[in-house]
């Protein structure tokens, strides 16, 4: 599944206008006409809860009806009753008609459901007489049809009376920053009147691109997204305010989007994986395969104080199908963890004191990787003194798959953007995980400014320097040099604990072991990560309950 831009989605809806002549009127007609069916069948939905709207019952089976109606089969009511409005249920929805062609959508809607025998009453954010074009005209046909309407000025409350459900059709993929004067009281007097929202495309006040949220901004039940999800319903916050999210076909074909843009974003599904990544979801090994067969990580992780890290990376490697692994630790440590991994083997490559790293300890790190297939850096490894260098000498001299994060990832922000200057000296591949403090670190910004533009700030720095980059977090994205990114869908909140992070470090690495590529390392570790904390979740009272190490048995 594709995710667009506004851009994006106005150069699809121009091509296919354009080039092949749909008209753009059929365009809004679909997706009017979709987001009506969607409130349909919320309509639908509830009569068959037997739920009630603020306090009024609704009578199901005039709803049932109603709806068969508008599914085609008209029973006994005839067009004449549809024409006059006259109610067939208790269902009255009240329609936020903005002067674009969002507005032109909710319109279209508004005819729909109409017909369909739901009371409708349209409140238009400025004058009607300003739509334009395709919105102009539906405008012309609800009121021909005599559907109800007030021009809302700003003056006085809006009390939204005998209502059951709001469609937010004020502000599309065109708006530009926070909402405007009366745009603004609507949504606040929408959000405040406690009946459920569904928005047409996006919730009115969210940044389409971004997933930013402007104040005041709708908050949805559900959003009917059009032809393509757009980059901002994916990300929080945003995706927090669209609530349920359908995505509806309105006649732009997705596949359209496919290598159309300089960067294409896709919602990581099991059919992404297995058709555009082309990565068995089984795992299924050769009968003749041995340890050998599944590759060899060397983990550079962990100090005395933080020996956990260590232990949970080289634990998810080995899970997640890596032949062997080796921890290489400082000498002081390894002491206290042999048996502790008995799959494991264990290296002492450092003498820094109190059980740390130092830097002479990188010769020792590359004599070793010497015998290994990929080497990942950073859980619990602690700052020391000059590791930077000691981490810029060892991505000049290994030239294995790597992986970088946690501790890795502050010195390598400490070195800027000439610590790739040594990237001619490599051809095997690099992954950064940060979160996003760290991936602030990494761009030279803020957390909150990561944080509202996260697709952006991936895609940019992985193209800067031609890293694969993992932007952790809540629908963490993975982007690629090549311009490619991925929104992943798996996991919950419960996952938000120590050693999660480190976890996730080993399943990429033991899955670069195995031979993936780094884009298929790190889209599929990551999607496998947040299945494993699913599963983990399920085997506790609470999501809450999980630990990083409950995550790896599940995998
Ligand atoms: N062919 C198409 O272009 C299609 C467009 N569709 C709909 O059209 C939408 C995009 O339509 P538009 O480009 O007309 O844009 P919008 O409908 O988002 O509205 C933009 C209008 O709102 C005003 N506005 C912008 N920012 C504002 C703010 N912060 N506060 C108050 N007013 C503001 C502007 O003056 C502009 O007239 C999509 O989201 C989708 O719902 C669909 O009908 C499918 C086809
Ligand atoms: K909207």
């Amino acid at each position: 599944m594709y995710v667009v831009t506004a851009d994006q989605m106005r150069e699809l809806d121009e091509y296919v206008i354009e080039s092949w002549g749909v008209p753009s009127v059929s365009l809004m007609e679909n997706a009017g006409k979709a987001l009506a069916e969607e409130v349909l069948h919320l309509c639908q939905n509830r009569q068959s809860k037997e739920q009630t709207v603020n306090g009024n019952p609704l009578i199901s089976t005039e709803a049932r009806a109603a709806f068969d109606r508008w599914k085609g089969t008209r029973g006994q009511i005839s067009n004449d009753a549809v024409l006059r409005g006259e109610k067939v249920c208790a269902e009255h929805w009240y329609i936020l008609v903005g002067k674009g062609n969002n507005g032109g959508d909710g319109l279209v809607a508004a005819r729909h459901l109409w017909e369909a025998g739901i009371g409708i009453t349209l409140v238009f954010a400025g004058s009607p007489k300003e739509l334009r074009e395709e919105a102009l005209l539906e405008y012309h046909t609800a009121e021909s049809m005599g559907i109800p309407s007030i021009l809302f000025t700003g003056q006085g409350d809006l009390t939204f009376a005998g209502g059951t459900g709001i469609i937010d059709a004020l502000l599309g993929t065109g708006s530009k920053g926070a909402p405007r004067n009366t745009y603004a009281s609507l949504i606040q007097a929408a959000n405040g009147s406690g009946l459920p929202i569904i928005s047409a495309d996006i919730p009115s006040g969210l940044n389409a691109d971004t997933g930013a949220l402007y104040e005041p901004h709708i908050r949805a039940e559900m959003t009917v997204c059009f032809a393509l999800l757009k980059r901002g319903l994916t990300q929080f916050p945003g995706a927090d305010a669209a609530g349920h999210i359908k995505v509806r076909s309105v006649g732009i074909p997705p596949q359209l989007a496919e290598g159309r843009f300089r960067e294409t974003v896709y919602l990581l599904t099991k059919d992404i994986l297995s058709e555009k990544l082309k990565v068995d979801l089984t795992q299924r090994r050769a009968e003749d395969g041995h340890k050998g067969t599944y590759g060899h990580v060397l983990l550079v992780a962990g100090t005395l104080a933080m020996s956990g890290a260590g232990l949970l990376s080289c634990r998810a490697a080995l899970r997640s199908g890596s032949g062997l692994a080796t921890w290489a630790l400082p000498s002081e440590l390894l002491p206290h963890v042999i048996g502790a991994v008995p799959e494991l083997m264990l290296a002492a490559a450092a003498d820094g004191p109190q059980g740390t790293w130092n830097r002479v300890s990188a010769q020792n790190i590359i004599k070793l990787a010497e015998s290994r297939d990929v080497i990942a850096i950073g859980p619990g490894l602690g700052r020391f003194e000059e590791d930077t260098a000691w981490l810029s000498q060892i991505y000049k001299e290994v030239d294995l798959p790597m992986v970088i994060d946690a501790d890795g990832l502050n010195m390598l922000a400490e070195g800027g953007l000439d610590f790739f200057e040594h990237k001619r000296c490599r051809k095997a591949p690099v992954i950064l995980t940060p979160h996003p403090g760290e991936m602030a670190r990494l761009a030279g910004v803020s957390t909150k400014e990561i944080q509202q533009n996260r697709i952006d700030h991936a895609l940019s720095y992985s193209a800067k320097t031609g890293v694969t980059l993992v932007l952790k977090g809540s629908r963490t994205v993975i982007a690629t040099p090549e311009g490619n990114a991925y929104i992943n869908m798996t996991g919950h909140a419960g996952m938000g604990t120590g050693g999660t992070g480190d976890a996730l470090t080993g399943i990429i690495a033991g899955l670069l072991a195995q031979g993936y590529s780094a884009e298929q390392a790190a889209v599929f570790g990551v999607y496998q990560h947040g299945k494993a904390g699913e599963t983990a979740a399920m085997m506790r009272a609470h999501p809450a309950g999980v630990m990083a190490g409950d995550l790896i048995e599940y995998l």
